[in-house]
């Protein structure tokens, strides 16, 4: 019977647990987090009078098979009645903005958006996607998003689509970030098919096969682009260690920084502030450079690796309007960074998710998030910038490109330091040089969390289960 050690109390470290925990060949589940709460960047702020801001994440899909696992955990732990669900129908999926000059503009969608030339854009999408089918399969091992859709769709979808989406899913720089790393898709359309357009048309790549439950097939039936919680994303966190502490297999310490782990001839040594805990495995859902720093020097190999993969800083301010202040309608609008590089863009939360607004009275509820790559050029060191230049220039942002000029009634800006991972070119052949490392040294340790195979909730919430899958050789 084992006992395995979890460092990390994200949604990785929980989702790890929880299948852990359901599995009859684990004695005993030790999760250590640093912090104060479970959840990591699920954090949703809740105000006394009903409102809700979320902090991190703000809506998780549905689609694939990664999907259909969250949605079948969202089951088992009995959230379905908390569902807040966004369909394709709904204005929030069909009206998703580009800033470009000065001016907002309505993605192209559906067939007749493909069909015509749609500003900002000097040409129908149509016509990219047609020619696309013609261009030859590159011959790099991986290649940067922006390099790899200029050679496939252009440069204008690149600069225009892709730099922005980049900014929008990773904070990041899509000259530097990985297309086979970021965007496995579309690497996999253009290896299997030759070509983006046949690869999504015909289908590309082996998605692992999850049984959807009841809740999948109703997001399937109805539609779903997306879904919340009533009291916000980080209901799932605390689902899951609600349901950890029941289990009674498993313990959850709070303000457990782990200090070091040092391997032994059966397993690993643990040693946090006060004590060492004794693990058969580790299953490490940190960042990966705090994974990095709590090595002992017989991992060098690994620490290398794990320093490579570098992080950027997203500050969010989340602001509440008196009344509708919004001149269009829709998920929220990006900027491309030749466009404005501090300023990643806007989400309206209030449009997909009104049950999250305060109940009395109409209000708008904005996010304002900024830097990422771009944070240090921009703003300077994060330690050192304050919280009211950062809502200076959030509210400036909405002024500009909102054309609403009144105060916020309410604010909080929240700096986030190295939040989200850069899947730089090479990703991939560090990841697995790490995975050889371990195997090569047989070490006890499952590396999971966003560092490493998808930087979505849904991703995370998978690696977790695939962890679980490969250590105990076995459906989980
Ligand atoms: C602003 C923002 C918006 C996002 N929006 C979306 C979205 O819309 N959709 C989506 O799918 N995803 C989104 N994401 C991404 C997603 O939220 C994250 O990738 C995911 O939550 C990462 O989970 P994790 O468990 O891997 O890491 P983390 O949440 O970083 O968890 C790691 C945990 O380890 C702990 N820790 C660190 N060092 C130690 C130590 N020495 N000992 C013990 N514990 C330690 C930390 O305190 C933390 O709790 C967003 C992320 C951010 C920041
Ligand atoms: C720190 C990372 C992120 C920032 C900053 C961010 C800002 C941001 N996002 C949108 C619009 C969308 N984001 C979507 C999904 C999504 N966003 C992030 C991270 C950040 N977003 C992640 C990791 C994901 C999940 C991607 C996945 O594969 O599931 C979506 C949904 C995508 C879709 O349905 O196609 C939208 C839309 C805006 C406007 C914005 C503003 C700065």
């Amino acid at each position: 019977m084992k006992t395995v050690a979890v460092l990390g109390g994200g949604i990785g470290g929980l989702a790890a647990s929880f299948y852990l925990c359901k599995n009859p060949q684990v004695a005993k589940v030790i999760v250590l987090e640093s912090s104060s709460r479970f959840g990591g960047w699920l954090w949703s702020l809740r105000r006394s009078d009903g409102a809700v801001f979320e902090l991190g994440p703000r809506g998780i899909r549905p689609a694939g098979a990664v999907g259909t696992n969250t949605l079948n955990m969202v089951e088992d732990l009995g959230l379905e009645g908390d569902i807040l669900p966004v369909s394709y129908n709904h204005v929030a999926s069909k009206n998703r903005y580009l800033y470009v000059n000065g001016q907002l503009h309505k993605l192209p969608s559906g067939i007749s958006g493909i069909l015509k030339t749609v500003p900002p854009f000097s040409r129908p999408l149509l016509f990219s996607l047609l020619t696309e089918i013609l261009v030859k399969k590159g011959r790099e091992e991986d290649e940067s998003i922006h390099s790899f859709v200029s050679r496939r769709l252009g440069k204008e979808l690149a600069d225009l689509a892709m730099d922005s989406v980049c900014r929008g899913v990773f904070a990041g720089d899509c000259k530097k970030l990985s297309v086979r790393s970021c965007f496995p898709w579309l690497y996999m359309a253009e290896q299997q098919r030759g070509s983006l357009t046949l690869g999504f048309l015909l289908g590309s790549g082996s998605a692992p096969v999850i049984v959807p439950g009841h809740l999948a097939q109703r997001a399937k039936r109805e539609a779903w682009a997306q879904w919340s919680l009533k009291r916000g994303v980080e209901t799932l966190p605390e689902s899951i260690a609600e349901f950890l502490q029941q289990s009674g297999k498993v313990e959850l310490h709070r303000d457990a920084a782990v200090r070091q782990i040092i391997p032994t001839t059966s397993g690993w040594k643990v040693h946090v502030e006060d004590g060492v805990i004794s693990a058969d495995h580790i299953m490490s859902a940190l960042p990966a450079k705090a994974l990095s720093c709590i090595l002992p020097p017989s991992c060098q190999g690994l620490v290398q690796q794990l320093q490579d993969i570098s992080t950027v800083t997203v500050a969010v301010a989340s602001l509440e309007y008196e009344g509708s202040i919004l001149p269009v309608t829709g998920f929220g609008h990006l900027v491309p960074s030749w466009e404005d590089p501090g300023l990643l863009g806007i989400v309206y939360d209030s449009v997909p998710f009104p049950q999250h607004n305060r109940q009395t009275g109409q209000t708008t509820r904005l996010t304002v998030m900024m830097g990422g790559a771009w944070f240090q050029n921009v703003f300077g060191a994060p330690q050192a910038v304050s919280a009211d230049s950062l809502l200076a220039r959030a509210t400036e942002a909405v002024r500009c490109h909102l054309g609403h000029c009144v105060a916020p009634s309410w604010s909080n800006v929240a700096l986030h330091r190295d939040c989200i991972p850069q899947y730089h070119l090479g990703h991939f052949q560090r990841v697995d040089t790490m995975r050889a490392f371990i195997k090569n040294n047989n070490l006890l340790l499952s590396l999971i969390g966003s560092a490493y195979d998808g930087v979505s909730v849904n991703d995370v919430i998978f690696s977790g289960r695939t962890a679980v899958a490969e250590l105990l050789g076995s459906g989980v």
